[in-house]
């Protein structure tokens, strides 16, 4: 009786005719790994033959389990590490070769915060729109991620959601036309993410791109235009929120118990289902024994999608 939908490869690269922002075909990045017993070296793949496409003016998530390749394909991109091999094209350059004017033109908010120093928030966003050509007002800025009350604190005084905001707002202080968000939400309440979304479907609006990897699976459904998942290096599947992991994949499903055993069934039709089995098994007060129907989530699906959840890879050395 039950349906499975089967994990789905389809390339991330299918840009219906669209101007790309970001463009990978067969990304390859390897680190150094000890061997077992700590005996000589060998390559460990982090990135293992990517392809993805993101679109002029979208907002793009890399979802992904720890140690997938995330981060190494975002700095790749960033121009912040070296590949093996792959093309790479960001912003129409190879980010190996791009320059000044090119890095203007980005903007990226990395995993970790900043040496924060001395400075208040306000006088770090005002220092840093001095390295960009056509800044935003970086009152403006300090207000769009909330932290206007904050604003004269020194920047180690401040929270670890409200330093995330501040690493926001340095990102997004240049006018990039390319935004890189690493995880930007972590740490934030569930009201500063909110705002946080909003913040950043304006800045869609405004014809920014936006490539963002997160852990919050709702986060991805809420922005994402599109989303890539990547396990162990590689695509395992990319498309709209609603369309990953193929077409049976958001079937609704039934659960029940049946004879203190769990029960399921994906299908299209689950009041017809229901009705059969209240006909079949119900108990004598008429209850179907642990009933659910729910219709699988994002998160559903990229569990779905994952091999094994929390699978990382082999532990390796710290390399550039
Ligand atoms: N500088 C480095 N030196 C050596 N190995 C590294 C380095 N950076 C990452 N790795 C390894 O490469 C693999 C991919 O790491 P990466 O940080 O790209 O994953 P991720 O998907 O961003 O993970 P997370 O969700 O935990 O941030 C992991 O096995 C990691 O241990």
């Amino acid at each position: 009786m039950r349906t499975e939908s089967a994990p789905t490869r389809r390339p991330a690269t299918d840009t219906g005719g669209r101007d790309t922002a970001v463009s990978v075909r067969g990304l390859h990045k390897a680190y150094r790994s000890r061997g077992p017993g700590g005996q000589g070296y060998t390559q460990v793949a982090a990135v293992d033959g990517l392809d993805l496409d993101v679109l002029r003016g979208e907002i793009f998530a890399v979802l992904g389990p720890n140690g997938a390749g995330k981060t190494t394909t975002i700095e790749i991109l960033e121009g912040f590490r070296n590949r093996d091999a792959g093309e790479v094209s960001v912003l129409g350059e190879d980010p190996d070769r791009a320059g000044r004017a090119w890095r203007a033109r980005i903007g990226v908010v990395q995993q970790d915060s900043r040496d924060l120093g001395e400075l208040t928030a306000a006088e770090m966003v005002t220092a840093t729109a001095r390295y960009y050509p056509d800044p935003r007002d970086p009152a403006e800025v300090i207000d769009a991620v909330g932290l206007t009350e904050h604003a004269r604190k020194r920047a180690r005084a401040l929270s670890g959601g409200q330093r995330r905001r501040l690493d926001v707002a340095l990102g997004i202080v240049g006018r990039p036309e390319l935004l890189f968000l690493d995880e930007p939400t972590t740490g934030f309440d569930p009201q500063a993410r909110r705002s946080f979304w909003d913040l950043v479907t304006g800045l869609r609006d405004d014809g920014v791109t936006i490539l963002l990897t997160t852990h919050y699976l709702e986060e991805a459904a809420q922005l994402a235009d599109r989303v890539v998942v990547i396990d162990k290096g590689r695509v395992a599947a990319s498309g709209t929120p609603d369309s990953l992991g193929g077409p049976d994949a958001r079937t609704p499903l039934v659960t029940w118990l049946d004879g203190g055993e769990l029960r399921s069934l994906r299908t299209d039709r689950p009041t017809e289902a229901v009705a059969r089995l209240a006909h079949e098994i119900a108990a004598p007060d008429g209850e179907i024994p642990g009933l659910t129907v729910s219709r699988p989530s994002l998160e559903d699906v990229y569990l779905e999608l994952i091999d094994a959840p929390g699978t990382t890879h082999q532990s390796t050395e710290e390399q550039q």
